[in-house]
This record gives structure tokens, C-alpha cells and sequence, in this order.
């Protein structure tokens, strides 16, 4: 399997001695290039905290996090940074926009921040926006927009550029149900036709059901997964 992700026996401890608290134990995860992988599990589970180490946000006390083949708990803090912001997509409930930039220039931030000259940066993230359907809005600020187009432009600025790995943190959290599906229709195109490996984190069997794969945490362990659920084959029906 070409894995984009590989997670093998990832620990996040926090305190230690009688006040440590396992966020995750032990869990093992691998996500191959264009499959979407769902994770479920009740609040404190640790599902926030498997995507915020796999995005090198987050440190894990052991284990190994290869993205790409690199181990990011091997490489330096500046590279980690660089990897990050080259090949991982992060989409969070509440957009995480700046909101005194335009929708363009908030997609072209993490370009420019690579060093891509403002001209560059921001041709990527026009391109951005169109796939995420929204090019009208690209000179637009993000207290003018609804929802749903800033969480597109939450996704453009995760898929910018040459992007492999897309995060992603209840995003629809903060939608009402018809845009957020059409949010999951989005992540899931991104994985189809580009290539790109998907981690969705939800507490909605209606939202896994965009996944190929479902794994369950509980109390930081991976204590299952099944393939597509069942109501995946009705969305599939109604898509
Ligand atoms: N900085 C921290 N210090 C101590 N404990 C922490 C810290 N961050 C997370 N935890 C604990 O780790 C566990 C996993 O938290 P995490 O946020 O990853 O769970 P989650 O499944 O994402 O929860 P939710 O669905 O509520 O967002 C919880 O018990 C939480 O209290």
C-alpha cells in the first residue's frame, strides 16, 4: 500500500505519575494516497489529538508518524514547520480564517509563508478557490461571506499548492446538514481524483459514511473500524 500516513504504535501522554492522562495509546494508522479514512469515538477518546500529531502539531510521547515516508518525530522543528506547510492541509469547525484577509489572500498565506512570490501565491490559491467553486469571492473578507463559503475557503487554503494530506476536524461542525454534505462531497473529490489522503474526524455515522474506512478510538486506543457503513451506499444512491 502507498501510504500518505503512516501512524505505528503512537503514544500522547500528558503529566506523568498519578496525574497522566493517555490521550492515545498504542494506535496504529495507516491512510493510502486517494482513500479517506473517518475516525469516530466519544468525546476525550483522542480523536483531536491523532489528527493534531499527525499534522506535526502535536508531539507524541512515542511512536513514529511517517508522512510521505518521513518520520516527522525524527526531524527537526523547521522542518516539521516546512513539511507542514508543503504537503498537509489542516480544515477545522471554525474556519480558522484571518479575518483581514481576503479569501485569496488567506489561501495564499501558507504559500507565502513557504516563500512563493505574492504573484505565484496568489495564482495557486485563485486555481484554489476554483476547485472549491467559489472564484467570485477571492477579493472577498470572510465576515461577508455564509458558512459554508468560508469553510470553502478554509478547504482551498488546505488543498493549495501540492498538498498530500488533508486534515480534517469536524469540519462541518459549524454548517447546517445540506452544507456540510456538500463540504464531504468536496474532501471526498479531493481524495478521488487527486490523490490526496483524507483523515476525517466526526462524531456523525452520516458524515463517516463519505469515508472508505471507519476506525473507532476509545479511551486513546483504536478499538475497531469497518469498511464504508451502511448508509454510505444510500448516500451513494441519493448523490
Ligand atoms: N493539554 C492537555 N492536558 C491534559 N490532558 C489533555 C490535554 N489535551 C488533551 N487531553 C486529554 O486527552 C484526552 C483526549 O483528548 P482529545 O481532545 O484528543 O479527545 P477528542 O476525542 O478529540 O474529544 P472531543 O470529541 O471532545 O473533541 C482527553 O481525556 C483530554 O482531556
Amino acid at each position: 500500500m502507498n501510504s500518505i500516513l503512516d501512524i505505528r504504535k503512537l503514544t500522547r501522554q500528558h503529566g506523568t505519575g498519578d496525574q497522566a492522562v493517555y490521550a492515545l495509546r498504542g494506535v496504529d494508522l495507516a491512510v493510502a494516497t486517494g482513500e479517506l479514512v473517518a475516525v469516530m469515538g466519544p468525546s476525550g477518546s483522542g480523536k483531536s489529538t491523532l489528527l493534531t500529531c499527525a499534522g506535526g502539531l502535536d508531539q507524541p510521547t512515542s511512536g513514529e508518524i511517517l508522512i510521505d515516508g518521513n518520520d516527522i518525530t525524527t526531524l527537526s522543528r523547521n522542518s516539521v514547520a516546512a513539511l507542514r506547510r508543503r504537503r498537509i492541509g489542516y480544515v477545522f469547525q471554525d474556519f480558522n480564517l484571518i479575518p483581514a484577509l481576503t479569501a485569496a489572500e488567506n489561501v495564499a498565506l501558507p504559500l507565502e509563508l513557504d516563500g512563493a512570490r505574492a504573484r505565484t501565491a496568489r495564482k495557486y490559491a485563485e486555481a484554489a478557490l476554483l476547485e472549491v467553486a467559489i472564484p467570485e469571492l477571492a477579493d472577498r473578507f470572510p465576515d461577508d461571506m455564509s458558512g459554508g463559503q468560508r469553510q470553502r475557503v478554509a478547504i482551498a487554503r488546505a488543498i493549495v499548492g501540492e498538498r498530500r494530506l488533508l486534515l480534517a476536524d469536524e469540519p462541518t461542525g459549524a454548517l447546517d446538514s445540506d452544507t456540510g454534505e456538500a463540504v464531504l462531497q468536496l474532501l471526498r473529490d479531493r481524495c478521488d481524483q487527486h490523490g490526496i489522503g483524507g483523515v476525517l474526524v466526526t462524531h456523525d455515522a452520516r458524515h463517516a459514511a463519505w469515508a472508505d474506512r471507519v476506525v473507532y478510538l476509545r479511551d486513546g486506543v483504536l478499538v475497531g473500524q469497518a469498511g464504508p457503513l451502511p448508509e454510505a451506499d444510500v448516500l451513494l444512491e441519493a448523490r
